[in-house]
């Protein structure tokens, strides 16, 4: 059946698809842009909102309406009759060119032949042809015609042109200049801090900056920009400010790397802890190399060889010990270590060979932005390649402007910015988000125009077009060789059941597909395996726990498939059953209604007979059933009879008597409450 879309029911109409996107989104419509189609109920709700223009008659308008809908001939009709055509006989080839022509404006992506515009505008070719002539243009029907000549065509017959950019054309990624292997020169690294909570990492970031960034530059006044940046040694260094894995993988997931090396903050005095292991797997995950700083060995208890011992784990073997890690010991708070560990990530930046374009227009990713009252929209970028200058037409994730105004990590105003280089921007229409990529454009026409498409596709994916990886959709994506391995988070209770359902999990194979365990941990399910589920298209397993609120929201937000289990081989049962496409069915139990024991008779051959008053819903002869005295539940199974006086009834509503009896139990009292429920299956979520 051909559906309504969004632009058809606008011409229809004689309003801006915009009008009808925003009516369709106050009715809860699952709309965003001009293509999105409409439901036939919500044309139906439409309707009553525009209403037909008093020029037309309204029925004849509204079986113009519902004819449109239908096929896509009466479409046409609606539309060029709407437009106040004039009657005339039509061939049907001649009505569709009406139609088209009667549109104020005309839009297309890419270019028009002569042909293709005659016939947008409901012309004949020849007489497009002798219009060029006039123009000065010679063209034959099939030869493309460049932007300005279908514009001055259409400008002839008094109609607009819009040329429309391709939905694919809003990937940010094609409008990054390529470089050329000789433009590359050596780039600051840029490094994150990570590590378990109090071993250090904040101390670290202050302790570097402290002593580093007021060291090279006389007279700054460090300002909280995301990210600052050092200089030793006569190379720069540029440390991202929010330390801990969630940023870095929130980042991550959102398609952004911005960071080269890991700094991995273990306390001497503490060793390794949960975060320290969740840090770690969220490094590997990006593929980014790890440098492990021991802290805290000023500390009493400091045992840097308990650290080392321990990191073996989770292969990070130091070189003293014949592995390939860098660790180096220190102490943030006295300042201990710092040069060793600054120049062992110059060290490491050095053989990763970091390298950017500096001469090309600039890319690179938002660390953070905020709304400020004076300012607008201000954003913390990290230029990753190219040079940023101020007046830039710049499109920043969705958001698109000028760059007004630069300022750098020590306050000051900057005119340009190269590669690795953190600054703070203003300019930007919206506020974006911390992760979004940014891309410095030639010209500002072309930056508001991916801008604004990029915010209507941005608009469709929140409303759930992501495709994450839900135990419902597995066995499809593994059909069709979409999903190789299941990724997997897991969190337990104790660290033994997670070892336990690990193990087991790691057993699966269903036709080649695999279990692939990125991340085990104790406790309950926190924001960040969610966010590193989202950055990594894992389900999440908890056993024997529950996501915390925090968890809950992100992992709506990000589509994150949570599954909750309390026996292993449940939880082993349902991944394979995903795997092979048979998960069951879930139900939920409604409770439908209660009754009130009035009076009881004992029958011998029976048992007791409650005459009951339905207080409170419906109770049926098929539900569930569950005796509840002073409030506790003291039997629950299955209704054995009801009756309305003597006859055997399907259901009694509420405010009825009838009477009841239970399968396999007696001991009813009056007063004593029937409590009834069906289950029923819901939509997994
Ligand atoms: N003795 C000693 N204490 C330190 C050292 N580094 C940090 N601390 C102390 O450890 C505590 C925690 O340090 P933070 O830098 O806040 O730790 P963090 O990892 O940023 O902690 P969160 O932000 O809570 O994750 C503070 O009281 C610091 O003063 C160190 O090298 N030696």
């Amino acid at each position: 059946m051909a559906k309504t879309r969004v632009y058809e029911y606008a011409k229809q109409h004689n309003v801006s698809s915009k009008e009808v996107i925003n009516k369709l989104k106050e009715l809860n419509a699952d709309v965003s842009n001009h293509m999105s189609t409409i439901t036939d109920e919500h044309v139906k709700a439409l309707d009553k909102l525009f209403k037909p223009e008093p020029k037309a008659t309204e029925t004849n308008q509204n079986q113009q309406q519902q004819k449109a809908k239908h096929t896509p001939k009466a479409k046409k009709e609606g539309t060029a009759k709407k437009a106040g055509q004039p009657k005339q006989e039509t061939k049907p080839a001649e009505e569709k060119k009406q139609a088209e022509s009667s549109n104020k404006t005309i839009k297309y992506t890419g270019s028009l032949t002569v042909g293709e515009l005659a016939e947008k505008l409901g012309k004949e070719a020849s007489e497009i042809i002798k219009k060029l002539m006039f123009l000065g243009v010679m063209a034959t029907k099939n030869q493309d015609l460049d932007d300005d000549s279908i514009e001055l065509i259409c400008g002839e017959y008094g109609i607009a042109v819009e040329k429309e950019i391709e939905v694919e054309k809003t990937d940010l990624l094609q409008y990054i200049e390529a470089d050329q292997e000789d433009a590359l020169e050596e780039r600051p690294p840029v490094v994150t801090i990570m590590g378990h909570v109090d071993h250090g990492k904040t101390t670290l970031l202050d302790s570097i900056r402290n002593t580093k960034v007021t060291e090279g530059e006389a007279g700054g006044i460090t300002q909280h920009i995301g990210a600052y940046q050092i200089r030793t040694n006569d190379k720069k260094i540029t440390f991202l400010d929010t330390p801990g894995h969630a940023a870095f993988t929130s980042m991550r997931s959102r398609g952004a790397q911005v960071t080269d090396i890991a700094i991995l903050v273990v306390a001497a005095d503490d060793g390794v802890m949960p975060q320290t292991v969740e840090a770690i797997n969220h490094a590997k995950a990006a593929e980014v190399p790890i440098i492990v700083a021991v802290n805290k060995m000023d500390k009493e208890g400091a045992n840097p060889d308990r650290v080392m011992q321990e990191l073996t784990e989770y292969q990070l073997i130091s070189e003293e010990w014949g592995g390939e890690t860098i660790f180096v010991q220190m102490s943030a708070l006295q300042g201990e270590g710092i040069d060793d560990l600054l120049e062992m990530i110059l060290l490491v930046a050095e053989v990763e060979e970091l390298k950017a374009n500096p001469s090309k227009r600039a890319h690179g990713t938002v660390i953070e932005a905020e709304l400020d009252k004076g300012r607008g929209s201000v954003a913390s970028l990290l230029v990753q390649s190219g040079t940023l200058r101020v007046g830039d037409p710049i499109v920043v994730g969705s958001t698109f402007g000028r760059v007004r105004a630069m300022v750098n990590d020590l306050g000051r105003r900057v005119k340009k910015v190269g590669p690795s280089t953190p600054v703070e921007i203003t300019g930007l229409n919206e506020v974006p988000q911390a992760g979004d990529r940014f891309v410095v454009f030639e010209d500002e026409k072309t930056a508001r125009q991916i801008g604004e498409l990029r915010q209507q596709k941005q608009i469709e994916e929140r409303r759930g077009d992501r495709s994450r990886v839900s135990l419902e959709d597995l066995f499809d994506q593994i059909k069709q060789g979409e999903i190789k391995d299941i990724n997997i988070i897991l969190k337990a209770d104790v660290q033994g059941s997670a070892e336990a359902l690990a193990a087991s999990l790691n057993k699966i194979d269903v036709e080649g597909v695999k279990v692939n365990i990125i991340h085990t941990g104790v406790g309950a399910i926190k924001e960040s395996d969610i966010i590193l589920a989202s950055a990594s298209n894992a389900i999440v397993i908890g056993f024997n726990v529950r996501p915390d609120n925090n968890a809950k929201s992100a992992a709506d937000s990000e589509k994150v498939d949570i599954r909750l289990h309390r026996i292993i081989y449940k939880a082993i049962e349902e991944i394979e059953a995903a795997m092979k496409g048979m998960l069951d069915p879930e139900f939920e139990e409604k409770v439908i209604g209660q009754a009130e024991i009035r009076e009881t008779f004992k029958v011998s051959k029976i048992g007791t007979i409650a005459g009951s008053y339905v207080t409170d819903g419906k109770i049926t002869r098929d539900s569930g059933v569950r005796v509840i005295r002073d409030g506790v539940v003291i039997f629950e199974g299955e209704i054995d009879s009801l009756k309305r006086f003597k006859d055997d009834v399907k259901e009694v509503a509420q405010n009825y008597e009838c009477g009841i009896t239970l399968q396999n139990f007696h001991d009813l009292k009056v007063g004593d409450v029937f409590e009834c429920y069906v289950m029923e299956e819901i939509e997994r979520k």
